[in-house]
């Protein structure tokens, strides 16, 4: 009887390996993986040797594979995917499944056999098998050629826990750790180009990410709103964001621009930003803020300015992107797939009054000044009440039960005016 089964290996990164590490890293990406591939043709998801094994359903075909495969290399944490078939431990089955895998890659001119087996209970050793399967190939690629050092495919063949696996494509994931691991983050999350990849950085590394958006409405239309969205629905196809607060900032904008030095402007707007999102993460139980910044790119992002804006809160503000240059940033939003979004024109709450000569080297005792005129935690409070939310799939908050999630989601619950 023949049963192959097609599979993908999820291979992992070393690090996340490390010793008590191990079992909790291996839970996430397996949740992680069944609950991205939940509309594929998935029969399980287990843990095999090493790695993750999702065995696809009996009748999944190469198109079924093929977008497993493009799910799963997007996914935090998985180093590398491999696919192809898992059969009984006949010879006959291991060689045709080789057959198989080998026909599947496509345009490669060398290839080798690298065979393993984890039980001595199969009489055929690794040398063998590599023997045997290689010269069946052989065979069946007369036009191809064998070769041992840096071959473009490698075939694999592991004959362990009962069955034989044996595959031959494997292509790169996106590395990282698996979201869940490390706990959560509040992400301010404009529609532009930076803030998208800053989010993503934080969840390659494992933080389940919740994103806080200000819009300039009612001063300007929903459009940044929009843009977000669409955002946190790229983020979706890795989980990678869970939710999104979005904040209507511009009549509060209106108010602060008729009482500070308009040269300050953008830093109070910052400032009430950082205010808003701290408590918004505090609600959520997450332990830091994100923001997109990268040193000097442009007039708030001077060191002068970034203290001032640190200043109000007390949670760490994380900023990815620091260090980065924009060629650099642009290249990261075009392969996660935001940066024709973030490249649409949109008026949110930056374009709103902006200043004609913003601020480049604000000094805290003057920001504070401009600020005493204003009834600061007031306006926090009638903000955080504008505060509209929308959940997006995140495998890493379905389990998420601190009470904070509860009460924040009670706290807008009143105030929803869910984005259609
Ligand atoms: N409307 C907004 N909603 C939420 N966060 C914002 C908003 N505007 C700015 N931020 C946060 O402040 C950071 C710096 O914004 P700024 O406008 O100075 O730079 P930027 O290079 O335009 O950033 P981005 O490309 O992320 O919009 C952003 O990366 C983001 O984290």
């Amino acid at each position: 009887m023949t049963s192959y089964q097609r599979i993908c290996l999820v291979h992992y990164h070393e690090l996340g390996l490390k010793g008590r590490n191990r079992n909790t890293f291996e839970r996430h990406l397996m949740r992680n993986v069944e609950a991205l591939l939940e509309h594929e043709p998935v029969e399980k998801v287990t843990r095999i040797s090493g790695r993750v094994l999702v065995l696809l359903s009996a009748q999944a075909d190469l198109q079924a594979g093929q977008r497993a495969v493009n799910i799963l290399r997007k996914v935090p944490g998985v180093a590398r995917v491999s696919c192809g078939y898992r059969c009984e431990r006949e010879m006959d089955q291991i060689n045709d499944a080789a057959h198989k895998a080998l026909s599947e890659v496509d345009g490669f001119y060398t290839w080798k056999v690298v065979a393993r087996r984890n039980h001595t209970d199969f009489p055929i050793d690794s040398m063998e098998l590599n023997r045997l399967v290689g010269a069946y190939l052989c065979d069946r690629f007369p036009e191809k050629k064998v070769q041992m050092k840096g071959a473009d495919v490698e075939v694999h063949v592991e004959v362990v826990q009962g069955y034989a696996y044996v595959y031959a494509l494997t292509i790169p994931g996106i590395g990282g750790l698996p979201i869940g691991t490390a706990g959560k983050v509040v992400c301010l999350l404009s529609s532009g180009i930076d803030s998208p990849v800053a989010t993503w950085r934080m969840a390659r590394r494992g933080a389940t990410c919740i994103g806080v958006h200000f819009s300039g409405r009612p001063q300007t239309q929903s459009t940044s709103e929009y843009l977000v969205d669409d955002i946190a629905h790229v983020f979706e196809e890795f989980g990678g964001i869970a939710r999104i607060f979005t904040v209507p900032f511009g009549d509060h904008q209106r108010k602060i621009a008729a009482l500070v030095p308009p040269a300050l402007r953008i830093i109070i707007y910052r400032r009430f930003m950082m205010r808003v999102a701290e408590r918004i993460a505090r609600d959520e139980g997450a332990k830091a803020l994100v923001t997109g910044e990268s040193l000097g790119q442009v007039a708030s992002q001077t060191l002068d300015n970034i203290n001032c804006t640190n200043a109000v809160v007390k949670m760490p503000v994380l900023r990815p992107l620091i260090g980065s240059d924009k060629l650099e940033i642009i290249a990261d939003a075009k392969k996660i797939g935001t940066y024709d979004i973030s490249s649409s024109p949109a008026p949110d709450c930056c374009t709103l009054f902006m200043p004609r000569s913003p601020e480049t080297h604000a000094k805290l005792a003057d920001v504070e000044a401009a600020e005493a005129e204003l009834p600061v935690d007031e306006w926090v409070s009638e903000l955080m009440s504008k505060v509209e939310l929308r959940e997006y799939r995140c495998p890493s908050s379905y389990d998420s039960n601190h009470h904070g999630r509860a009460e924040a989601k009670a706290a807008v619950d009143d105030n929803v005016t869910k984005l259609n």
